[in-house]
């Protein structure tokens, strides 16, 4: 697998109701970005664009230095994954049917799946502890269940460029850490991991670029460590951060949450006060 580039030039994906400052940036193969930004401030839409599922208002985005438009369907669909918000399911089908449909567009015409393909369903269906649901029709799962199904199907196309709309979308916390290892891995094996989150902590811990997006249309881009401050990400939510150090990793916590806005926060006993 060839090192995967993608070359954001002046990119305004078009955004419903707002213009975003032109964005200009390059995601390289290895490398774990994490979008982050209030409601509505147009994450889903640049990871879609990103994806080549809508044409930009403005800019251009090359994959590999050729324009995403001019990609073949096939070639771009073996080069990057797409893992949606929330999953639809259009057909019935077991957990494993469905996670074997990722290897999909690397068959050749009515080419049957290879012993390689059933073996990386098998790792895809492991790495997010699926192996005992793989029978299981997909309409009976849970919704952490559904999500980790999601993200072995994109997991058994084993692509160069990740495109996650909220990875740890319904996962408990176990589940959020498996979810964010395995991108992790992934990014260190060398692939390019882009992924929309609203855990600022998730973030902080496994993203090394992060791209802060506002709803007013402007955007920081860069090395998570030097974007991710209290100033910064108070701003970007309009809500009080406080930083805490937890083993070397930044914690973000909201100061109402941590009961440091003492004038601001309501007078609440504490339990068995
Ligand atoms: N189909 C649509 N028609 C009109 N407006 C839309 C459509 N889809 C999204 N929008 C609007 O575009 C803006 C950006 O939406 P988007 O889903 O990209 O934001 P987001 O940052 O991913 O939000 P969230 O954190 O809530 O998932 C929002 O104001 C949204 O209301």
């Amino acid at each position: 697998m060839t090192a995967l580039v993608l070359q954001l030039d002046r990119l305004d994906p078009g955004i419903p109701g707002r213009t975003l400052a032109p964005l200009s940036l390059t995601i390289q193969a290895g490398e774990c970005w994490g979008i982050l930004g209030p409601n509505g401030a147009g994450k889903t839409t640049l990871l879609h664009t990103l994806a080549g599922l809508r044409s930009p208002a403005a800019g251009q985005i090359r994959l590999d230095g050729q324009r995403l438009s001019q990609w073949p369907r096939q070639a771009l669909a073996q080069r990057r994954a797409v893992v949606f918000q929330t999953q639809q399911d259009s057909f019935p089908t077991t957990v494993r049917e469905a996670v074997l449909l990722g290897r999909y567009p690397w068959r050749a015409g009515w080419q049957g799946e290879t012993d390689a393909d059933h073996h990386r369903v098998d790792q895809a269906l492991a790495a997010l502890s699926l192996t005992a649901l793989a029978q299981r029709p997909l309409e009976q799962l849970s919704g952490g269940e559904r999500q980790r199904v999601a993200l072995a199907v994109a997991d058994a196309l084993a692509p160069a460029l990740w495109l996650v709309d909220e990875p740890t979308n319904h996962l408990d916390l176990h589940h959020q850490v498996q979810v964010m290892r395995r991108l992790s891995h992934h990014a260190q094996a060398g692939a390019a991991v882009v992924m929309c989150l609203h855990d600022v902590n998730l973030a902080a811990r496994w993203c090394d670029r992060v791209l802060l997006l506002g709803t007013d249309g402007q955007h920081q881009a860069g090395d998570a460590a030097t974007l991710l401050t209290e100033q910064r990400l108070s701003a970007l939510y309009g809500e009080p951060l406080s930083r805490a150090w937890l083993a070397g990793a930044p914690v973000f916590v909201p100061t109402a949450v941590a009961g440091l806005d003492a004038a601001a926060a309501p007078a609440v006993e504490p339990p068995n006060a």
